[in-house]
This record gives C-alpha cells, sequence and structure tokens, in this order.
C-alpha cells in the first residue's frame, strides 16, 4: 500500500497547474529544439558551441543559517542568476536586438512581474512592520494580493488592476518598503518596474529592449541563441536551473567548446538577485557569516566578491580545468559587450590555437 504521502505525489502529479502562455510557448520551443539538437550533432563541426550553466554552488546553503558547508555536490541551481539575461544581450549585441513583435511577446510577462513584485513589497511591508500611509489604500492591496492574473484576454493590464498598483505606488509606506527591499529580497528589477510605471500601465504599452533585460521569464527546458562572428558561427545554450537535474540534456553537451558558468554574486546567503554591494554594505549579512573561511572586512564588496572567485578558481584548478573569472552586471548591455568579447577571445585561442583560421 502507499504512504499517505506517496499518494499525494500522485495525486499533485494529476492536478494541472497554471501555465501561463509564455511557459507554454517557452516549453514547446524546448521540445523543438531538443529535436534539433540532435539533428544538429552531425553537421556541427565549423559551430562553436557553448554551454550556460547556472549557480550551483550556493544552494547548498541553508536558509537564513551560517553554514560553513560552502560546495554542493548536488546539481541544485539557484535560479535567477543571470542566464536568460545575457542571452538576451547576445541577440541584442550580435544579432541585431528584439523585433518590435518579439518585444511585445514580452508584455504578459512584464505585467505579471510588476504584479508579482507589488505583492512582493505588500508582504515585506508585514515583515518590516511598516503601514500603509493612507488606510484607504487597503482595498487595493486586498485586490493585488489576492489577484493572480492581472492581465486580460487583450493581452492589456486589467483597468482595476492597473488602479490598484498605481495607487498603491503612490503610497510613502509602499515606498518606504520598496526601497529596503534588500532587507527581504526584493529583486531590484522589480523596483526598475515600478519607476517605471506610469509607462508600462499606459494603454497599448509595448517593452522597451530594457524593460525585457529586466523581466524575469521562467522558462522550463533550454533556450538558444546563435550569431556569427569573426567568420565562426557561435550557438550558445542556456540549460535553466529547473533543468539542471535532468542529465539528458548533458549528452547533447558533449561538444561545447566553453562553459559560461553564470553566478549571481548575492547568492552567497541565497538570496535572490541582487546588487551585492546592496546586502554586503547594509544588510548586515557579511560574507563571513556565511563562510567563516573569509578573513576579508565588512562591507568590502570587492574583498568579497574577490573570495567567492577564488572558491571556483581553486576548485577549478583541482579538476584541471582552467576559469576565466569576469564581474559584470548582466542587465548592462555596454559591460556585457565587453565581457563577452573577451569571453569569445578566449574561447577562440583556447580551442583553435593551433589551427589556422581562414
Ligand atoms: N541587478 C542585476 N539584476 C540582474 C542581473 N542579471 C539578471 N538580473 C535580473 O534578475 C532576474 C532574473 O534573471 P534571469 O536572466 O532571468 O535569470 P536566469 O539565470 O535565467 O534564471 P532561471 O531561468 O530561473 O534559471 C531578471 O529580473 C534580471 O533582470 C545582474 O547582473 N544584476
Ligand atoms: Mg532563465
Amino acid at each position: 500500500m502507499r504512504s499517505p504521502e506517496a499518494c499525494l505525489r500522485a495525486l499533485l502529479a494529476y492536478v494541472p497547474s497554471r501555465v501561463s502562455e509564455e511557459e507554454k510557448r517557452a516549453s514547446n520551443r524546448s521540445a523543438k529544439l531538443d529535436r534539433e539538437l540532435q539533428a544538429q550533432a552531425r553537421n556541427d563541426t565549423h559551430v562553436v558551441k557553448m554551454l550556460m550553466l547556472a549557480n550551483m554552488v550556493f544552494a547548498c546553503l541553508s536558509f537564513g543559517q551560517p553554514t560553513s558547508r560552502s560546495f554542493c555536490s548536488k546539481p541544485l541551481g539557484t535560479p535567477e542568476s543571470g542566464k536568460s539575461t545575457l542571452l538576451k544581450q547576445m541577440k541584442i549585441i550580435h544579432n541585431c536586438g528584439f523585433t518590435k513583435e518579439e518585444l511585445a511577446t514580452f508584455k504578459p510577462a512584464v505585467l505579471d512581474n510588476l504584479l508579482t513584485s507589488m505583492k512582493f513589497v505588500l508582504h515585506g511591508m508585514g515583515k518590516l512592520h511598516i503601514s500603509l500611509a493612507n488606510k484607504k489604500n487597503k482595498a487595493h492591496a486586498r485586490v493585488v494580493l489576492s489577484c493572480e492574473r492581472c492581465v486580460g484576454d487583450d493581452q492589456e493590464l486589467l483597468p482595476f488592476m492597473a488602479c490598484s498598483i498605481y495607487r498603491l505606488w503612490g503610497d510613502a509606506g509602499v515606498r518606504a518598503a520598496a526601497s529596503r527591499g534588500h532587507e527581504y529580497q526584493l529583486n531590484d528589477s522589480a523596483l526598475y518596474f515600478f519607476e517605471n510605471l506610469n509607462r508600462i500601465i499606459g494603454l497599448h504599452y509595448i517593452p522597451t529592449q530594457e524593460d525585457v533585460l529586466r523581466v524575469r521569464v521562467r522558462t522550463s527546458g533550454i533556450t538558444e541563441t546563435q550569431f556569427s562572428l569573426s567568420h565562426l558561427q557561435y550557438r550558445v545554450y542556456d540549460v535553466g536551473a529547473h533543468q539542471l537535474s535532468q542529465k539528458k540534456w548533458f549528452s547533447h553537451f558533449d561538444d561545447v567548446k566553453a562553459v559560461i558558468f553564470v553566478v549571481a554574486l548575492t547568492g552567497y546567503d541565497l538570496n535572490l538577485v541582487q546588487d551585492p554591494s546592496l546586502k554586503i554594505m547594509h544588510s548586515g549579512r557579511h560574507l563571513r557569516l556565511y563562510h567563516p573561511e573569509f578573513k576579508g572586512p565588512d562591507c568590502d564588496v570587492n574583498a568579497a566578491a574577490q573570495h567567492l572567485t577564488s572558491l571556483f578558481v581553486d576548485r577549478s584548478t583541482a579538476s584541471g580545468k582552467t576559469v576565466y573569472p569576469h564581474f559584470t552586471n548582466a542587465t548592462h548591455t555596454s559591460a556585457i559587450r565587453q565581457v563577452l568579447s573577451k569571453v569569445m577571445d578566449t574561447v577562440v585561442r583556447q580551442n583553435f590555437e593551433d589551427v589556422p583560421l581562414l
């Protein structure tokens, strides 16, 4: 007989999950890509394949509890390390960016991020014991907290949601809590969307390239971008954090020339992506509390970043692989342009040193 737990699990397996249109599209894209990968493998000899993986390092730290364990043997990835953002940057830098139609497909995700972020701030207010400045906004807070979907069938933000989010962002209590977002792990893209609220909740809004870089889209499976540079064809794969445990993907990537390992520096205490300098400088979450071997000063962003990098480099030295670390901000196109150029240069030098390139 199955245990109640097993029954529950079996039951859960049959509960249809709420899958957004974007998730469905991503899932279809991923299945198609899976088939194409096998077909491509045969005539890929002139293609430089690169694989992007998420942060696997900091996921083993238990919530809020400082611990000396620094590495996790299981490939659990903390999501939101910036892989999809980097892939979008590659499209912007090397493939003429997004068409108007492509930008429009991100609209539901941007609006959904807006709703999720406002919910997050309202919960944050509870944690920080901050009240709404205007008691009349309680009704708007209830609307936001109880709403699961803020986009109508016409893909426009539902008017009552636009009104509630607008009123709440005008509330001094909400703003005070948003400005202390680093205390409850508010993604800093949330602030970006709030600051652009008037534009985003406007009728016929179409996301800009910057909006697209800031939006979080939950994708399943793998996504891909390809581009040509200096007579070479590059193909870069993003394996979503949720996919990392599925070993079936890895057989497709035997011939990758480089692995781009994307790590959110803020992952050291399992927070989501934020500006690490904010957290280390203002939140009291000093690196030594999570990595007792760190002997550098508190509130020193550079020393902390160097230490976290050494954890990777030391590991790779032991395995005989070379790691080329780069510090950057995945949402800044000009910074990524520079890093990508260095990365491609290294990939070409490492892989084709003895091969004359025509
Ligand atoms: N401030 C800041 N935000 C970033 C950076 N990289 C990504 N983000 C933001 O973090 C969020 C998640 O980034 P994604 O690129 O979707 O993360 P991912 O690694 O693809 O996440 P999964 O698909 O869940 O594995 C988005 O809102 C991005 O705009 C960064 O370097 N700095
Ligand atoms: Mg992603």
